[in-house]
């Protein structure tokens, strides 16, 4: 076993992704089973009790993994020494909302979060947005840490990612490690495009596998971009354990690399690269690799996936704008 515990700070942490994201990173799922973990946990100051009872329940795990946990509702203090941070903490939308109607009641957080992270973090910091509109809160909390590498921070669309696997398993009859190189592109929203035309079964390119251009533009778009409004219609509340699932599958998979001979989906700053304007948060596919992110470049994009990429970078774009004339960054 390692002998310096690893900081992770989860904001939200008596949420419902909380719930079930604290109890995987104790056990180590994160960092491992041989990596100790400090939990450092920040909620808003009515949350704290029942933060508390999150915390008894995490000692009467007794997982060997857990070196400590600290709780409080300051992030200056929260954020002091973190390794990772996983920004979870934001209002989830009801029925009928989209993820970008929550920019306004959401933004706010995210820059006090940047600045305390800029001020207090560790210096090889690295930053997993979760809570919504995650690709613009990541902008935010990026723009309000300049000191901060921009390449450390990211937003999730693995989840995203995970759901388009599972639904190209399903129609293809394989399993989902049947599947690689399957990217979502874009914004984490009902713009988002997963793009199977990369995507390879068994070394097959999937579209060809599935030879289905109705089922691929009328069932598995639209399943995949709304499948969080259809969690939140059947469930009542938005997706928690898978999300809690993704957010562990993104962060470990940035420290400890991707699979050999395929990619990731992750949103991160962009560079320019397929077109998408600089310094927006959008999703692309990555490797990754002692812990940097590089966006697999060099892909053939047709006119088909290039419209569905600018339609959900337009929609970035707005948000953008939004975030600067609310003054948060
Ligand atoms: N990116 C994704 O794939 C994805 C998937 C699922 C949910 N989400 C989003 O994650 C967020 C959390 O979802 P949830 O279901 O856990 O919601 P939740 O309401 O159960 O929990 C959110 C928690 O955040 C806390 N919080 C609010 N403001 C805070 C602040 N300033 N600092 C620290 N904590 C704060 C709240 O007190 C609450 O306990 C939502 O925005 C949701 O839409 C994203
Ligand atoms: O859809 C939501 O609002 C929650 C989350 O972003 C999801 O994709 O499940």
């Amino acid at each position: 076993m390692n002998t310096t515990p690893v900081k992770v700070a989860v904001t939200g942490a008596a949420g419902q992704i909380g719930y079930s994201l604290l109890f995987r990173i104790a056990s180590g799922d994160l960092l491992g089973r041989d990596t100790p973990v400090q939990l450092r946990l920040l909620e808003i100051t009515p949350a704290l009790k029942a933060l508390e009872g999150v915390v008894m329940e995490l000692d009467d795990c007794a997982f060997p993994t857990l070196a400590g946990v600290e709780i409080g509702d300051d992030p200056n203090t929260i954020f002091d020494g973190a390794n990772i941070a996983l920004l979870v903490g934001a209002r989830p939308r009801a029925k009928g909302m989209e993820r970008g109607d929550l920019l306004e009641a959401n933004g706010a957080i995210f820059t006090g979060q940047g600045k305390a992270l800029n001020d207090h973090a560790a210096d090889d910091v690295r930053i997993t947005v979760t809570g919504n509109p995650a690709n613009t809160n990541a902008l935010i909390a990026m723009s309000n840490a300049p000191d901060i590498p921009r390449e450390r921070f990211s937003a999730l669309t693995r989840l995203d990612h995970n759901r388009a696997l599972a639904q190209l398993a399903a129609k293809a009859g394989v399993t989902v490690s049947d599947i690689s190189k399957m990217t979502i592109w874009g914004n984490h929203s009902a713009t988002q495009y997963p793009d199977i035309f990369h995507a390879e079964i068994g070394g097959r390119s999937a579209a060809e596998v599935v030879d289905d251009q109705d089922w691929l533009e009328n069932t598995f778009i639209p399943t995949v971009a709304k499948r969080g409004a259809a969690i939140i219609e059947a469930r009542g509340s938005s997706s928690a354990a898978s999300a809690a699932s993704a957010t562990i599958d993104h962060t470990r998979d940035w420290l400890q690399g991707s699979p050999e001979g395929s990619w990731l989906s992750m949103a991160v700053p962009s560079d320019g690269s397929y077109g998408v304007a600089e310094g927006l948060i959008s999703s692309f596919p990555v490797t990754t690799s002692g812990g940097e992110v590089s966006i697999v470049q060099g892909l053939e994009i047709d006119d088909f996936s290039r419209g569905k990429i600018d339609a959900s970078v337009a929609e970035l774009e707005e948000e953008r704008q939004a975030v600067t004339e609310l003054g948060l960054i």
